[in-house]
């Protein structure tokens, strides 16, 4: 028999999971599928186990950056340990949230569904149907299209591998490549490489503060080798070798495991969109400003859609915003996104929310650009860091602030601070004016702008 629903959710992440909630709250009838344990990419395979791997390595650098200044410690990773550690955490989430989201009532489901029509999808073998779908399916890794593709090892793998290899190439140079090459290297990996097609890793921050960055990555041992696309990837024996081209001639490099860092891409061939009516294109499923897609009884939200950058807290505040227009049956709210802060979680910690100085140029805006390392600022001196700095771009004449850039340690809360103040208007001088717990990192941003 064919089972009828007000709502099915696919995909059971941060997009998808608040979206069946408000509706389930709301009296509906509703379904939430996903094809693996509910909890989606951050809890289960991304930020949140991450951030778990690199609190132990944290430990490290602490003691690292303190040797000589009265702490003399003898640190090292237990990799098993610490995967141990971040299963804690992760094999108890799908429980967790699966019995929350049957306790609003919701029919939680196992499968890959895919849209047999407008009304319909099918799901191990049966038919669903529904007055309305809300799509939150995520991102897979992009493929490459190079030979011994097959070879690489996955993001969501790679948080999970049972030992440390010794030799780790990362092809790409985004967040995943930077952030994992960090906690390889602290774990205790002899060869870390890193390998980006582009004249500097993480293109989507600021040079100069991505430069101190690559400067840190050297100095903790890293073979960061940039204009560096890789071609093919063999295995030979328990070993691969990648081969690598570069403006100087084609390099390789021979290690043990061979992880994705290129790049994610809408989760969407399996779900026969076109069946329902739902255009795509390659940046994800087509959606209004309403979160709405092509087929007005249809939502999407997070990394699926085509729409803000793909990260958590934006993936949330898109599904919010899905929920309030499907319960109010018409366009109520639109998206307009707060500043949004992105920071990559390597060590030092590099942070940003808000224009980059290019294009802020590009905008014809008028500014000041605050721009100095901190290394001789006491909360560097303190913790013994010495890749820190920032870029605060200050409006002329109204004293907005337009972007902020940082590097160091508390860069991931003092970002935060800088996009509260964006998003309430405020300017340098009510930053300058505020009275913060002293010391913290946070009573540095008043010498900032
Ligand atoms: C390694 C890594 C680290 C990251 N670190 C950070 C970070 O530090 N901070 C940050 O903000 N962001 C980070 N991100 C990005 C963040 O994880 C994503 O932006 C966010 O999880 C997207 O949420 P979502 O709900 O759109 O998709 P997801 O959480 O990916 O959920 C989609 C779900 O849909 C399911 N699904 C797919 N197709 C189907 C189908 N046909 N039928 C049923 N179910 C289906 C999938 O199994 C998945 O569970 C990271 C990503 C990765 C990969
Ligand atoms: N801290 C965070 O917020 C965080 C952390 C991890 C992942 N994420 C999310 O996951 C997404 C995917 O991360 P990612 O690191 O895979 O992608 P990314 O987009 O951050 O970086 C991909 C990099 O790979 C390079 N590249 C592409 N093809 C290449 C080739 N053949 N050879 C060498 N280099 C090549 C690109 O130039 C680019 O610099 C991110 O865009 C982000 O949305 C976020």
């Amino acid at each position: 028999m064919t089972k009828t629903y007000d709502l099915i959710v696919i995909g059971g992440g941060t997009g998808g999971n608040g979206v069946a909630r408000m509706a389930a709250n709301a009296g509906w009838k509703v379904a939430s599928i996903d094809s693996l344990p509910f909890g989606g990419t951050c809890a289960l395979r991304g930020c949140d186990p991450k951030k778990m791997l690199i609190a132990a390595t944290e430990g490290v650098e602490w003691a690292e950056n303190m040797k000589g200044k009265g702490l003399e410690a003898k640190t090292s990773v237990d990799w098993p340990d610490m995967i141990a550690f971040k299963r804690t955490f992760t094999d108890n989430m799908p429980p967790r949230i699966e019995g929350g989201l049957e306790k609003a009532g919701i029919d939680v489901l196992h499968g890959a569904a895919r849209f047999t029509g407008a009304d319909s999808i099918e799901l191990n073998g049966e038919t669903l149907t529904a007055k309305h779908f809300h799509i939150a399916t995520g991102a897979r890794p992009m493929t490459l299209n190079i030979p011994g593709e097959e070879h690489l090892t996955t993001s969501t793998e790679f948080l999970d591998l049972p030992e440390r290899p010794d030799r780790i190439a990362f092809v790409g140079g985004g967040f995943i490549a930077m952030e994992f090459a960090h906690v390889a290297r602290r774990a205790g990996a002899s060869e870390v490489t890193v390998l980006e097609m582009m004249d500097r890793p993480l293109g989507n921050f600021d040079p100069d503060l991505v430069g101190m960055l690559v400067d840190a990555t050297e100095e903790l041992g890293i073979d960061l080798r940039t204009k560096a696309k890789v071609a093919k990837i063999e295995k030979k024996g328990e070993e691969f070798v990648v081969t690598v081209e570069r403006p100087s001639g084609t390099e390789t490099v021979i290690c043990d495991l061979v992880v994705h860092g290129t790049g994610r891409v809408p989760d969407i061939d399996g779900l026969n969109l076109k069946a329902a009516g739902v255009e795509h294109s390659r940046r994800g499923i087509k959606v209004n400003a309403s979160m709405r897609t092509t087929n007005p009884a249809i939502f999407a939200a997070g990394d699926c859609a085509d729409s803000g950058p793909n990260l958590t807290p934006v993936s949330a505040f898109e599904g919010r915003v899905a929920g309030k227009n499907l319960l109010a049956g018409k366009d109520e709210r639109t998206v307009k996104y707060p500043p949004v802060p992105s920071v990559v979680f390597t060590l030092p910690m590099v942070a940003t929310v808000g224009l980059s100085e290019a294009a802020a140029s590009e905008q014809d805006l008028q500014f000041d650009t605050h721009f100095a390392k901190t290394d001789g600022w006491y909360s560097s001196l303190r913790v013994g860091a010495k890749h820190t700095g920032y870029k605060v771009l200050v409006e002329q004449g109204s004293g907005r602030i337009l972007g902020a850039h940082l590097i160091g340690p508390g860069a991931e809360e003092q970002i935060n601070l800088f996009a509260m103040a964006m998003g309430a208007g405020q300017t340098a001088n009510q930053i300058k004016a505020m009275i913060f717990a002293y010391p913290s990192y946070a009573s540095d941003i008043g010498s900032m702008v």
